[in-house]
C-alpha cells in the first residue's frame, strides 16, 4: 500500500525534528537522496551536465545541495536562482565546488540555452511551502522548458499542490520525482499527478499520522479480495440484486452483471427487461422480497420508471448499494457510508449543482479530491469518481487514489462493468471504501490486459477480470 500525506502533515511531522536541531541533518539527507536519484539517470557523472532551478525557500535548498554532490562526482552543475533570495549556505555549497550561477532576472536566455543543454534539469523551485503556483519569470522559464526529457522534481513538481493534485499556472513535467520523508498526498492525485513521473521516496525516519491518501498494490488486493472458504456456498459467498437496463439500454445491464459475476459474486438476482446469462436469477419484482446482500442500481434505468421506483427502493432499502449512472438522480436527501455513488466527472457536477453547488464539470477535473469530498459531505455517501485515476471518498475520510487503468478504457460500458463489479464486492461484505478502490484497481489492471495496448470494448473488460483475479490470488 502506498501511504501518502498531506504537506502540512509532513511539516508537522518534521517540526520536533527542527525544533531538535536537526533541520541540516534532514536537509542533508534529502540532497543526498536527491542527487543518488540525479546520478542513476546518467550514464557517466563525469562529462554530464544538470541545471538547477532555485527557488526561494527550503526545496532549493535541498536542490543546491544535491548540485554540491553532482559537482563532486563530476556533474558540471550550474544553478538558476529563480528568486530575488536563494538559500545562502546551499549556494555557497555549490559554488566551492565550482558551480556555476545565473539569476534569472539577469541572465534568461542563457539560463533557458543551458536547461535545454543540460542532461538533467533538478525542479527546485517550490516545495511544501508553496503557496499558489508559479508565476511571472519563473512560470515563463517553466513553460519555455515544457518537453525537457530529463526533469527530476525535488520533492514535488514545483506549482503542484502537495495536498491535492491541483496545478494553478505551468508545471515541469518530471520523469521522476524524489520527495522527502513522506510521499506528499498531491503527487498521486489528478489532474497533477501525472507530472510527477516515477515516485522515489527518500526516508526521513518522521513520526506520521494516518495517511492522508492510500493507494492499494497488488499484495493489499491478493489479502482483501474475498475467497471463498472450503464451506462457502452460494448464499453465504454473497448475493447481489441487480436493478439495471431497460428496453432503451439492455447492454448496461449485461454489462454491470457480467462485472459482478467475473468479480466473483455467490449469486445475482435481476430486475429488468434484459437478457441474462443462464446463471443469474430472476429477482422479485418487490424489492423487499429479495434475500440479497447488497444492490447495485441505475445502469440503464434512465427513463424507465418501473426500474427508476425499484432503483429508490434499493436506495432506500438499507443494505450496501452502489449508485450508478440514471439511478444518481434519485439520490435521497441523506444516505450512509455503505452507499456507494459512481459518478464521472460530468455526473459528479450534476449532482453537486442539484444540491445547491452550482458546479461544471471543468470544476471538477481541475479538482477532483474537493469536489468529491463535497458530495461525501453534502450525501453522506462514499463516492468514487470515475477517471484515468479513480478518487474514492468515505465519510470516515479515508481517500484512495486508484491509476492501473489504461486511456482504452474510456469507452461505453466500461463504467457499467466497474459498478458490477464494486456491488459483487459489497455484496461479498467488503467496507464500501475499500471495496470501492480494489474495483477500481482490478478494473483497471483488466482493462490494461484485454487491450494489450489496442482498442476494447466493455465486454472485453469482464472476460479479463478472472485472468488477472486468478494471477493475484493464486
Ligand atoms: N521542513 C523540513 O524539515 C524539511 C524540508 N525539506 C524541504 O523544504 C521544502 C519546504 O521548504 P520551505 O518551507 O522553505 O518552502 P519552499 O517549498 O521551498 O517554498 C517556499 C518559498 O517560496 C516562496 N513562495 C511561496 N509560494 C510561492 C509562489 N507561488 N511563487 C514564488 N515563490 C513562492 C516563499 O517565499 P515568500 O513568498 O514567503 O517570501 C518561500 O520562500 C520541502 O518541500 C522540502 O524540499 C527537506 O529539506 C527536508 C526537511
Ligand atoms: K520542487
Amino acid at each position: 500500500m502506498l501511504a501518502a500525506y498531506s504537506g502540512t502533515a509532513v511539516r508537522a511531522a518534521e517540526k520536533s525534528l527542527l525544533d531538535a536541531g536537526l533541520g541540516g541533518h534532514l536537509m542533508a539527507l534529502a540532497a543526498y537522496g536527491l542527487a543518488n536519484a540525479v546520478l542513476h539517470r546518467l550514464d557517466q557523472a563525469y562529462g554530464s551536465r544538470a541545471v538547477i532551478l532555485v527557488g526561494s525557500g527550503n526545496n532549493g535548498g535541498d536542490a543546491l545541495y544535491a548540485g554540491e554532490v553532482l559537482a563532486r562526482r563530476g556533474v558540471a552543475v550550474s544553478a538558476v536562482l529563480m528568486a530575488e533570495r536563494w538559500h545562502e549556505p546551499g549556494l555557497a555549497a555549490l559554488q566551492s565546488v565550482g558551480g556555476r550561477v545565473f539569476r534569472l532576472v539577469e541572465d534568461r536566455v542563457e539560463a533557458l540555452a543551458a536547461a535545454w543543454s543540460a542532461d538533467v534539469v533538478i525542479d527546485g523551485i517550490l516545495g511544501t511551502g508553496a503557496r499558489g503556483g508559479l508565476r511571472g519569470l519563473a512560470a515563463e522559464l517553466v513553460a519555455q522548458l515544457r518537453g525537457h526529457p530529463g526533469v527530476v522534481a525535488c520533492d514535488l513538481p514545483s506549482g503542484l499542490h502537495p495536498d491535492t493534485g491541483e496545478t494553478d499556472g505551468p508545471v515541469l513535467d518530471a520523469v521522476e520525482t524524489v520527495t522527502f520523508g513522506a510521499i506528499k498526498a498531491g503527487l498521486l492525485l489528478p489532474p497533477g499527478e501525472a507530472a510527477a513521473g516515477e515516485i522515489s521516496l527518500i526516508d526521513l525516519d518522521l513520526d506520521l499520522p494516518r495517511p492522508d491518501l492510500q493507494r492499494l498494490d497488488q499484495l493489499d488486493l491478493a489479502e482483501f479480495w474475498p475467497r471463498p472458504g472450503a464451506t462457502d456456498h452460494k448464499y453465504s459467498r454473497g448475493v447481489l440484486g441487480v436493478v439495471a437496463g431497460s428496453a432503451q439500454y439492455p447492454g448496461a445491464a449485461q454489462l454491470a452483471v457480467g462485472g459482478a459475476l467475473a468479480a466473483g459474486v455467490g449469486m445475482v438476482r435481476y430486475l429488468g427487461p434484459a437478457p441474462m446469462p443462464p446463471e443469474v436469477v430472476a429477482g422479485a419484482s418487490a424489492i423487499a422480497a429479495n434475500r440479497v446482500q447488497a444492490w447495485l442500481v441505475g445502469p440503464g434505468v434512465a427513463d424507465d420508471p418501473v426500474q427508476e421506483q425499484r432503483s429508490y427502493a434499493a436506495i432506500t432499502s438499507g443494505l450496501p448499494v452502489v449508485v450508478d449512472a440514471g439511478a444518481l438522480a434519485l439520490l435521497p436527501e441523506a444516505v450512509g457510508a455503505d452507499t456507494v455513488l459512481t459518478p464521472h466527472a460530468g455526473e459528479l457536477a450534476a449532482l453537486l449543482s442539484r444540491r445547491g453547488q452550482r458546479t461544471e464539470r471543468s470544476d471538477v477535473e481541475r479538482e477532483p479530491l474537493r469536489y468529491t469530498g463535497l458530495a461525501v459531505e453534502l450525501t453522506g455517501a462514499t463516492v468514487l469518481l470515475k477517471g484515468a485515476t479513480t478518487v474514492v471518498v468515505s465519510p470516515s475520510g479515508a481517500v484512495y487514489s486508484q491509476a492501473e487503468a489504461t486511456p482504452w478504457l474510456a469507452t461505453a460500458g466500461s463504467g457499467d462493468t466497474l459498478a458490477g463489479m464494486l456491488a459483487a464486492l459489497l455484496a461479498s461484505g467488503v467496507q464500501s471504501a475499500l471495496a470501492a478502490a480494489m474495483a477500481a484497481s482490478v478494473h483497471g489492471q483488466a482493462g490494461v490486459l484485454a487491450s494489450g495496448g489496442g482498442p476494447i470494448a466493455a465486454s472485453d473488460i469482464a472476460g479479463a477480470v478472472p485472468r488477472v483475479l486468478s494471477e493475484l490470488l493464486s
